[in-house]
């Protein structure tokens, strides 16, 4: 049997910030993972665990103070590299949909003039961009609207056709659903599998929601507190967790029969 090489290693990363009163915090530290081609990662923690730091580090909104991310083996340049061409190479390597599109989106532009304008930049067909609005589920009415006049999935789903406009290797998605309806969200889920299915892209996808996680990823990263306390496949951290935080959030999910109390006593014992 031959296994894929990684398409994305990231290694023994590390961020502290300063504090405004002096003194530092550990934001992630030791977060080492693989990715492979059209791989799926969950990166799951609480509030602060650490997960929108290491997605930021992935695509270089934050430099590491420690560790490397390689992309097809090569080492991603910590600083954005000099010039348009390379700063265009890196950007296409590593794509990222935030939490809310509505502030990384241009509010002047239309769905279809805001791909347009990616597509140009990044010396790709302009004409593709209908195409595209297809592929993420926006018609024509949505192609002449302009960000405001979208609702929160049709501009989450803009901003996903966005990133996918530059081809991307790796799509990072950092609580991309967390803001929207249940059932809207499980629309986005359905779409980010039938992309990964469609376009090979990997995805890493950033969630405080284990049950989201557990509809798109194949791998999954627990932090806690900076640190992956658990890893593997989802079905089986989610099923048999090994880890007692793991096994917090897990208690944490309300569903049937859900106690808060249950959810309470297990931080309670979590030291
Ligand atoms: N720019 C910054 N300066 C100082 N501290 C920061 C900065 N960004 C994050 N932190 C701190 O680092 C820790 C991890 O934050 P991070 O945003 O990575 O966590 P998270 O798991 O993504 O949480 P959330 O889901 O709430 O965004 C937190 O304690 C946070 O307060």
């Amino acid at each position: 049997m031959t296994t894929q090489p990684p398409l994305l290693e990231a290694t023994d990363l590390r961020k502290t910030y300063p504090l405004p009163g002096g003194g530092s915090h550990t934001a992630a530290d030791a977060v080492t993972f693989t990715l492979t081609p059209g791989g799926a990662l969950g990166i799951v923690g609480e509030s602060g665990s650490g997960k929108t730091t290491v997605a930021r580090m992935l695509v270089g909104l934050v430099r590491p103070d420690h560790g490397t991310i390689n992309v097809d083996g090569t080492p991603r340049p910590a600083k954005p590299p000099r010039g348009k061409a390379p700063r265009l190479a890196r950007a296409r390597q590593i794509q990222m949909v935030f939490q809310d599109p509505y502030v990384s989106l241009d509010p002047r532009l239309t769905a279809e003039q805001c791909l347009r304008s990616a597509l140009r930049l990044h010396g790709r067909e302009e004409s593709t961009a209908p195409a595209l609005l297809d592929q993420v589920g926006l018609g024509a009415r949505e192609a002449t609207a302009r960000p405001r006049h979208l609702s929160g999935g049709q501009r989450q789903r803009l901003a996903i056709a966005r990133a996918l406009a530059v081809d991307p290797r790796v799509l990072v998605l950092d609580e991309a659903v967390a803001a929207l309806d249940v059932s809207i969200q499980a629309q986005i889920l359905r779409l980010l599998d039938e992309i990964r299915r469609d376009t090979g892209v990997a995805l890493v996808f950033v969630s405080h929601d284990l049950a989201v996680v557990q509809h798109v990823t194949d791998e999954v990263l627990v932090m806690r507190r900076g640190k992956v306390v658990e890893r593997g496949p989802t079905h089986r951290v989610l099923s048999e967790p090994t880890d007692p935080y793991t096994r917090l959030l897990l208690a944490s999910v309300p569903g049937r029969g859900w106690d808060p109390a249950d959810a309470v006593a297990a931080r309670a014992a979590l030291t």
